[in-house]
């Protein structure tokens, strides 16, 4: 399951990020390098987190003009992560380049070509109108990207317009936990039950007065 579980670091310091990810290595195999900690520390702590031993997810969401967005995923690509995101609503144009953006840029690199995620509708939204999202997945389908991020409610949808893509699948938690700003939340067993790939796991545990008992807790509840 660790392979499976992704440990979002949204914090705006690489000490403090660090030091949660360490704590958390026997539940986490994937570590989550969002806007806000990336903003603070740049590539440094892609970097960091590899020589750590984790999988570094990079989700930044692009979304921008398909040149913008091309070249900065050559970036990324060359950091070698495992996984960047890039928004479906960019279109497929966008998309593309993005992909191949990262091909190039890992390649250069000498590093593994990351996995293209499409952010499909954003789970602190209320609503994914079906129709929009089956859009976004074939957007995402047609622009190279090998998954998508989804909330779990779209997972029928998502899977039934592109069933052999990457589902991942963010706003966890636990059963009557608050969703702070997640529109669109369910427990890690709905997630799987639905067929998730990966989870993204934030301040359910991140946040909680122990992340280890919580991450623990966490763990317990899928083998029930
Ligand atoms: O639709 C999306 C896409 C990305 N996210 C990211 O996942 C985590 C969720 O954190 P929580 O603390 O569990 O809410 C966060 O980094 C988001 O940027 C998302 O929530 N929804």
């Amino acid at each position: 399951m660790r392979e499976r579980l992704i440990l979002a670091l949204d914090a705006d310091d690489a000490v403090v990020a660090l030091r949660l990810a360490n704590g958390l290595r026997d539940y986490f195999a994937i570590a989550k390098v969002g806007l806000e900690l990336f903003s603070a520390t740049g590539p440094s702590v892609v970097f960091a987190l590899r020589e750590a031993g984790f999988r570094v997810f990079v989700d930044l969401k692009l979304h921008d003009i398909p040149t913008t967005v091309g070249r900065t995923a050559r970036v990324l690509g060359s950091l070698g992560p495992a996984f960047v995101t890039l928004h479906a609503a960019g279109g497929v144009d966008m998309l593309r380049l993005g992909v191949q953006g990262l091909l190039e840029g890992s390649r250069e690199a000498g590093e593994e070509m990351p996995i293209a995620l499409a952010v499909s509708v954003l789970t602190s939204e209320s609503r994914a109108e079906p129709e929009l999202l089956a859009t976004r997945i074939s957007t995402a389908l047609a622009g190279g990207a090998q998954g998508y991020v989804a909330a779990v409610q779209d997972l029928a949808t998502t899977k039934a317009v592109a069933p052999s893509m990457i589902s991942v699948v963010p706003g966890i938690r636990g059963k009557g936990g608050s969703p702070d700003d997640q529109a669109r939340a369910a427990t890690a067993q709905e997630a799987l039950a639905a067929g998730a790939d990966y989870l993204v796991i934030g301040r359910m545990v991140t946040e909680a007065p122990d992340p280890v008992e919580a991450a623990d807790a966490l763990l317990a509840g899928l083998f029930e």
